[in-house]
């Protein structure tokens, strides 16, 4: 498959020496949706903007339809579209006029109604842009991105300020781009949004990829949980040593990669002890404990 995106062991510092992106080597493939996400301050915005072109990197190489957006921004530029966090518009003018003005910056624009009806702003063609809501705003950030048809579609953060049914919404918009042809590498704070968009993820934390690789491989790695009280009566000592609980006070809680076999266990000496199981909880690896494992220790690898 074509690489559209490529980075190669990438690094940005900014003034005074701070490292934000320590060496970051991943590649996007074209049609596919990538999802960067990462603690605040993990270095997201940093890499994405280098991707963009927006900055030169420090160190290593980056590549985007085969040149650097930096050097080669000329040839790059017109086939990106970015969607930042802050859009910053001139307040006082209309919604079209907003689409109007920026399509007159852009090749091949589509028409203003078209952008407006992609991202559901139709019937706010007239509204100036102070009296928008914030989610509007977002979507009105994503129309632009999208009004020159590119190739490669930047979101960051697109789904952030947005009502869950703007969210639902943009997630449908994003599939559809793909299903199209388009590349998006979108960074994102939400897991669900990542876990139902992406083709492929990675997990920053201070500057480098903790983990990397589809949805279902991210998950794959972490372990199940089972959570449940015991009575005052019972120590956590007296369970099955094999299921290898931790246990604060009453409150126990297993780690386990075979959840089926450890919780018949559990249930089984439960049984046989008399002893009840308050607030029982057994749930596989997800997304979430994924992140906030790496939130936590940074220590876990695909
Ligand atoms: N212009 C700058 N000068 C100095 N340090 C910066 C600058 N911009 C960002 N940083 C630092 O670089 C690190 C990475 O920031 P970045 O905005 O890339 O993280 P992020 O993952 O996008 O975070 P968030 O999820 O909070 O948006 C942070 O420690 C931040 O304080």
């Amino acid at each position: 498959m074509t690489k559209v995106i490529e980075a190669e062991d990438v690094r940005r510092s900014y003034s005074g020496g701070f490292e934000a992106v320590t060496g970051l080597t991943f590649s996007v493939s074209r049609g596919e949706v990538f999802a960067l996400l990462g603690t605040n301050g993990a270095g997201k915005t940093s890499t994405v903007e280098l991707l963009e072109g927006l900055a030169r990197p420090s160190g290593g190489t980056v590549r985007v339809l085969g040149h650097d957006p930096y050097t080669e921004r000329a040839a790059v530029r017109p086939r990106i579209g970015v969607m930042l966090q802050e859009g910053g518009f001139p307040a006082d003018l209309t919604v079209a006029e907003t689409v109007r003005m920026w399509a007159g910056c852009t090749t091949g624009a589509r028409p203003a109604g078209e952008a407006l009806e992609t991202v559901g702003l139709g019937g706010r063609a007239g509204v100036r842009v102070k009296q928008l809501s914030g989610g509007e705003k977002r979507r009105l950030d994503l129309a632009l991105a999208l009004l020159g048809h590119p190739e490669v579609l930047f979101l960051d953060e697109p789904s952030t300020g947005l009502d869950a049914e703007g969210r639902r919404d943009t997630w449908e918009l994003v599939r559809r781009l793909r299903d199209g042809g388009t590349t998006v590498l979108l960074t994102t704070h939400y897991l669900e949004e990542a876990e139902t968009l992406a083709d492929r993820l990675a997990i920053m934390h201070r500057g480098r990829i903790v983990t990397a690789g589809t949805p279902a491989e991210v998950t794959a790695a972490r372990p199940s949980r089972i959570r449940f009280v015991l009575p005052e009566a019972v120590p956590a000592a007296r369970l099955p040593l094999s299921l290898r609980a931790a246990a604060t006070g009453r409150h126990v809680e297993i780690r386990t990669h075979a959840l089926q076999d450890s919780l018949g266990e559990l249930l089984l000496w439960a049984r046989e002890t008399g002893v009840r199981l308050e607030g029982l909880d057994a749930r596989s690896a997800s997304l979430e404990e994924a992140f906030l494992d790496i939130a936590r220790n940074e220590t876990v690898g695909v």
